[in-house]
């Protein structure tokens, strides 16, 4: 049975509970994060991350977003400390945006959106590799990073230069020797939650890390991503844009801050 699956009127959020019951679950995501009812919790830790730029393998439109992807076959890309025990590998990052400034984060925080957000996506080592840890409680966990509407970010460049190479569904190029790091704020301040992944198969598995700062975005830097297509070449051309799942009930989930 074909779980397709998008973002539009007829495959979007609304039905995806149809193929995918976990969609009314108890710990999905993203949700609307409240600064003054999140707990801060001076027990966590910094986040320690430590990637490896030589570990970037490639860049691929994926029909529902694109996604750099990272070898994972050792611990030269990891996150640790902040919430999670142990040691998670980097596997790949991508993004949601909208079709307009206004829209396009996942995340809102006390209700507002943000034009863009970046998910950095690790699987926990105690689980032989992804597939596998992608279907525990502790398997995952998803850095999101918020861009706001700003100067034009230097450090995408890099990534938004290579998006005229795929911008079909199932086009990829290679994308070699790139440090994740550099996308991200100066502040590693963060909230932390249980939640899902925020598309098909909506897995209840991470551990959600969302930093505070956002990183700036250009008007003309989010028109690139815009022109990517969620169409294969040879298929009438259906802009990727609003490709983001809309907050989703906390059902009594405690959401913790790692600053006060
Ligand atoms: N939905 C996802 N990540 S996310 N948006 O929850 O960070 N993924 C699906 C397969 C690999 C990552
Ligand atoms: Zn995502």
């Amino acid at each position: 049975m074909s779980h397709a699956w998008g973002y539009g009127p007829n495959d979007g959020p609304d039905h995806w509970a149809e193929g995918f019951p976990i969609a009314n679950g108890p710990r999905q995501s993203p949700i609307d994060i409240v600064p003054t009812q999140a707990q801060h919790d001076p027990s966590l830790k910094g986040l320690k991350l430590k990637y490896d730029p030589a570990t970037a393998k490639g860049i691929l439109n994926n029909g529902h977003s694109f996604q750099v992807d990272f070898t994972d076959d050792d611990n030269s890309s990891t996150l640790a400390g902040g919430p999670v025990i142990g040691v998670y590998r980097l596997r790949q990052f991508h993004f949601h945006w909208g079709s307009s400034d206004d829209k396009g984060s996942e995340h809102t925080i006390a209700g507002t959106k943000f034009p863009c957000e970046l998910h950095l996506v690790h699987w926990n080592t105690k689980y032989p590799n992804f597939g596998e840890a992608a279907s525990k409680p502790d398997g995952l966990a998803v850095v999101g990073v918020f861009l706001k509407i700003g100067a034009a970010n230097p450090r995408l460049q890099k990534v938004i230069d290579a998006l005229d190479d795929i911008k079909s569904k199932g086009r990829q190029t290679t994308f070699a020797n790139f440090d994740p790091k550099t996308l991200l704020p100066t502040s590693l301040d963060f909230w932390t939650y249980d939640g899902s992944l925020t598309t098909p198969p909506l897995l209840e598995s991470v551990t959600w890390i969302v930093l505070k700062d956002p990183i700036s975005v250009s008007p003309a830097q989010m028109a690139k991503f815009r022109s990517l297509l969620f169409t294969p070449e040879g298929e009438s051309p259906c802009c990727m844009v609003d490709n983001f799942r809309p907050p989703q009930p906390l059902k009594g989930r405690k959401v913790r801050a790692s600053f006060n």
